[in-house]
């Protein structure tokens, strides 16, 4: 096996990389967080496609979209699969509205709770999840499902983030006991299935129950189990499909609007621009909807912006090589992991002028450059979110609710730029969310408090 290593690489090297250390290569200068401003870092001594070493496991880092799009589209038979981190496995294994009413709810509780703002965002992008997926229509405050959704979220993004478990650089840990060290891994992930199973099941044997009784709202759940085709060994499948649409829908989300949020108080003169120009189209007296979204572009514009500034999944979706390839003259090595650094091509000097400023007008002119959806944010090829048109969709209702009927002003202790540095404003998660910021929330006039407060009755 080695000889037949040895030979590939005479005839095709590994495309060029930093050199890492024996055995453990570059794992240990990958940092914790905010990997994807390491890996530009190397892009520049060695181009948007090189490789790095993890344990003897081969990482192509990929900046380029058009490189990308080589791998995820041209050549997607063998790039569509998904690599099989041990740690998120093991918590599989053993085992709309027309309206924009959730974002009408999210209005109440902004003007009841201004100070609440990263849970008024997440408890509206968990309701939105709930909904498609199950039909469920969650509680204002406090609501069980929403706690339980989340911890599973925030214990799967643990899972995801690079070298956050031993065990996925070196999967023979899978097979040590719990007291061996570095096993601490096998009582965490215990708890997480735990967790990840009751958010399987519990919503889903809720939807079954309702089926019964005739109750069950439409959803994704509803909609296969009433199908003509349905079978009860469908059910393991068809609950993974829903919770992976569930997870999928709401950190990304919340994420993305908390991020506009706060490049909203960043930028004042955007924000203005965006509230005059609601103003103008729909007016004081009702809430916007949908249909006035072909006559918004500049709140289209800023949150196209919003999505090219703050790239809520900057290391996008990882990839697994099926089988050896060659690009370039370089070895793609069967089983090596392809990892797109989203946030660098979204922060391209050549593509974006002055890339890490927040200017809307980038794009309202005639050309304007690729926008973050085609191949940025979103990934691409086969694998790329299914969720593009759901996402943009809710993005945009809540924020053209959000201007038309509130402003958010800094106060004191708020950032003052959109500092993406390691000690700025962001997280630096896999799935990237601003740090809790201080800001001021107040709604807009008399007329926008009694709009938020005529909802009342659909609570
Ligand atoms: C701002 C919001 C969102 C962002 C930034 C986002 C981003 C992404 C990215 C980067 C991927 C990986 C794609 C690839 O590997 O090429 C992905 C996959 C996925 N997304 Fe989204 N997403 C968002 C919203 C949603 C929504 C609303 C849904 C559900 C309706 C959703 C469901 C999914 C699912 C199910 C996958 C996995 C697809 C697969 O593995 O085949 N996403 N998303």
């Amino acid at each position: 096996y080695v000889g037949y290593q040895f030979s590939r690489q005479l005839r095709n090297p590994l495309p060029p990389g930093p050199n890492g250390l024996p055995l453990v290569g570059n794992a240990l200068n990958v940092p914790g967080s905010f990997q994807w401003l390491k890996f530009r870092e190397w892009s520049k001594q060695y181009g948007s496609f090189y490789s790095l070493n993890f344990f003897g496991k081969t990482m192509v880092v990929i900046s380029s979209p058009q490189i990308l799009s080589e791998f995820t589209e041209k050549r997607h038979l063998n790039y569509s699969e998904r690599p099989k981190l041990p740690m998120a496995q093991a918590l599989r294994d053993e085992s709309g509205d027309g309206k924009g009413l959730l974002s009408r709810r999210m209005m109440r509780a902004m003007l009841d709770n201004p100070t609440n703002l990263a849970d008024n965002i997440r408890h509206w992008s968990t309701s939105l999840a709930l909904k498609i997926a199950y039909g469920y229509e969650t509680k204002s405050g406090r609501d069980e499902f929403i706690t339980l959704a989340d911890t599973v979220l925030r214990q799967f993004a643990h899972t995801q983030k690079p070298g956050a478990f031993m065990v996925d650089l070196l999967p023979f840990l899978k097979h040590v006991p719990t007291w061996f060290p570095g096993a601490a891994f096998k009582t965490t992930a215990n708890v997480y299935r735990n967790n990840f199973h009751e958010m399987m099941d519990i919503p889903f044997n809720m939807v079954q129950e309702q089926l019964k009784r005739g109750t069950a709202k439409q959803s994704f759940t509803t909609d296969l189990l009433s199908a003509e085709d349905y079978s009860a060994d469908k059910d393991y499948a068809l609950k993974t499909s829903a919770v992976t649409i569930y997870g999928g829908a709401a950190d990304t989300t919340a994420g993305q609007y908390h991020g506009f949020l706060l490049l909203m108080m960043l930028y004042p003169d955007a924000r203005k621009k965006a509230q005059q120009e609601l103003d103008r189209v729909v007016g004081p007296d009702r809430l916007p909807d949908y249909s006035d979204r072909d006559r918004l572009p500049y709140l289209e514009a800023c949150i196209a912006e919003a999505m090219r500034c703050h790239v809520v999944a900057p290391l996008g979706g990882m990839r697994v090589a099926a089988q050896d390839d060659v690009y370039d003259g370089f070895l793609i090595p069967r089983g090596a992991l392809i990892q797109p650094n989203a946030w660098q091509m979204a922060h391209d000097p050549e593509v974006y002028e002055n890339p890490m400023e927040y200017i809307p007008e980038r794009w309202l002119v005639p050309n304007p450059p690729l926008h973050p959806r085609d191949g940025i944010s979103f990934g691409s090829g086969r694998r790329i979110c299914p969720g593009i048109v759901l996402a943009e969709s809710s993005l945009f209702i809540g924020t053209a609710m959000f201007l038309s009927l509130f402003d958010i002003y800094a106060v004191d202790g708020s950032p003052t730029f959109f500092d993406q540095s390691e000690n700025g404003v962001l997280d630096g998660e896999p799935l990237c969310h601003p740090k809790p910021f201080k800001s001021r929330i107040k709604v807009r006039s008399a007329k926008a408090e009694a709009l938020v407060k005529s909802i009342d009755h659909e609570l």
